[in-house]
């Protein structure tokens, strides 16, 4: 390895408005549309989740410079905050290592920042660091980050989408649709009618064969969750996602043994590490395991979730995290299916997920996408030079 080149430069960016913190949009959004959270339980932070700050933190774009020139990037969900602790605090284990130092360099960046990490921000800015190294390895040897990975275990990915629109996912070609769920436990009976009508809805409009799931964005209690799941299963909800907090694996274990049989659990979005992720696998909490490629760790530990859960039998479906996920999933036996986020307002037509941020950047085709389209070196995408990136904590 002595021909490999060292790292010489880390930078650190900001950029706003939509891209890798997709929540970051304009108005008149569907993911944006009274969608029931957290939150809820105030009425001024119902209608809309960026009233809450959800859209906060902004894109965290991270550089990496080796001696030969080669620039690995990535985009994360981390902003300002991230980046003060690339500059700061993690800068120090990078430059001047190996570009081939991967693991040494996760190791050190985890173990620094334990004293305040372990979840949350520091993570994702670990993450953020990880894919941008596996970014300029795989450009450094020529090499798409899969092939790295081991290599594609199938031809093509097959997708769900996100969305406000089941029913044109379907015509899309999409094997199911997720929805966001729109009405928590303090909009009481009413609500819970409201969820349920949406459902029987969706499915009337899109058949019995097509996957139908919600996502509950961590806003449910266990009573609720689980009145939910029973009412639903009489329209063959596929998964019901993150109903709960993340911390309550005691609730989750619970949910997962009073849904009706064959539904699925899913949880992990807003999980991170190997440990998050084997408490929910010990803890009996789910059937698919969703970590965000972007927020759990990075690529290094997604590969220790990955195997974690495959050991256990699960599913391991990232969270839609556009090619930084799909260079994952193509490689590995317990993901056969992947999350696409659909970012059109009205969720109404395939665009790029982390658009504008990424040049590049394939989308599904009637629900799908070649293996050979995630052929070009590194992760394979650029970034927009249109994008104006502000570094704020230059050194
Ligand atoms: C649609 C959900 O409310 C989130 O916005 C979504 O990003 C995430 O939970 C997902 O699973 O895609
Ligand atoms: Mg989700």
């Amino acid at each position: 390895m002595s021909n490999m080149p060292t790292i010489k430069h880390v930078r650190a960016f900001t950029l706003r408005g939509g891209g890798a913190d997709y929540h970051d949009q304009g108005g008149g959004h569907w993911i944006d549309d009274h969608i029931a959270t957290p939150m809820s339980k105030y009425p001024a932070y119902r209608q809309s989740r960026q009233s809450f700050g959800i859209n906060v933190l902004g894109t965290l774009v991270v550089e990496i410079e080796a001696s030969d020139g080669t620039v690995g990037f990535s985009v994360t969900t981390g902003g300002e905050l991230g980046c003060w602790i690339v500059e700061k605090h993690l800068a120090r284990f990078i430059e001047g290592a190996k570009v081939t130092d991967i693991e040494k360099i996760w190791d050190q960046m985890y173990n620094a920042t334990l004293y305040y990490g372990r979840k949350g921000i520091v993570i994702n800015t670990i993450s953020g660091v990880d894919l941008a190294l596996w970014d300029l390895l795989a450009k450094v040897r020529k090499e798409p980050v899969h092939a790295l990975l081991g290599g594609p275990v199938r031809d093509e990915l097959t997708f769900y989408a996100t969305g406000a629109r089941p029913d044109l996912a379907k015509q899309m070609g999409f094997i199911g649709g997720k929805m966001p769920l729109h009405h928590g436990p303090a909009e009481r009976e009413d609500g819970f009618k409201k969820n349920i009508d949406m459902l029987a809805d969706m499915r009337s409009r899109v058949g019995d064969d097509f996957w139908l799931m919600l996502d509950c964005w961590m806003s449910l209690d266990v009573e609720y969750a689980t009145r939910l799941a029973q009412a639903a299963s009489e329209y063959k909800l596929k998964w019901i996602e993150e109903a709960l907090p993340p911390d309550d694996y005691w609730g989750y274990a619970e949910l997962r043994r009073n849904v009706p049989r064959g539904m699925l659990v899913s949880t992990g979005e807003h999980e991170a590490t190997r440990w998050g992720f084997r408490l929910l696998l010990e803890m009996g909490c789910c059937d698919i395991l969703q970590p965000d490629v972007g927020w759990c760790g990075g690529i290094t530990e997604l590969i220790k979730i990955s195997n974690l859960a495959d050991a256990h039998g699960k599913l391991v479906v990232p969270h839609g995290s556009s090619v930084y996920s799909y260079h994952f999933v193509i490689t590995r036996h317990n993901s056969p299916f992947a999350e696409f986020l659909m970012m059109a307002p009205k969720a109404d037509e395939v665009v790029p997920m982390f658009h504008p941020q990424l040049l590049d950047e394939p989308v599904p085709v009637n629900g799908r996408m070649k293996a050979s389209a995630l052929d070009a070196p590194g992760f394979g995408v650029r970034l927009n030079p249109e994008c104006a990136l502000h570094r704020p904590f230059p050194r």
